[in-house]
């Protein structure tokens, strides 16, 4: 799979939801959960979806604060699964959203 131009990878991650662009190479979004066990249940799921897939993000948690990091590394860039993955880590996140309506 070849990287994306990065002209198209910014026209795609302004429709994202909070995915950011780091050294042109590097998708990053921060989840904030309730609790340190929610973070993990998220973390399990990431794993499980990155193993069927063979795409794996680096993944740091910290207390109730998981961080991703996406790349294609053989492709030394952004790929199309990279983007779809990025939606899928976000539906992931849906129900442990913590609602800030109340
Ligand atoms: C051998 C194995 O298929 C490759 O190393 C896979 C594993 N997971 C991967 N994950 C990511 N993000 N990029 C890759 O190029 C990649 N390659």
């Amino acid at each position: 799979m070849e990287k994306l131009p990065l002209k198209s990878v910014k026209e795609q991650l302004a429709e994202s939801q909070g995915w950011e662009l780091e050294d042109e190479k590097w998708l990053i979004k921060k989840y904030r959960f309730r609790s340190f066990l929610d973070s993990i249940s998220f973390v399990n799921q990431i794993a499980k979806l990155s193993e069927e897939e063979n795409h794996h993000p680096f993944i740091s948690v910290d207390f109730k604060v998981v961080t991703l990091k996406l790349t294609s590394w053989r492709a030394n860039g952004i790929t199309e699964l990279d983007l779809k993955l990025i939606k899928q880590y976000d539906s992931l996140f849906g129900p442990f959203q913590i609602n800030t309506s109340k």
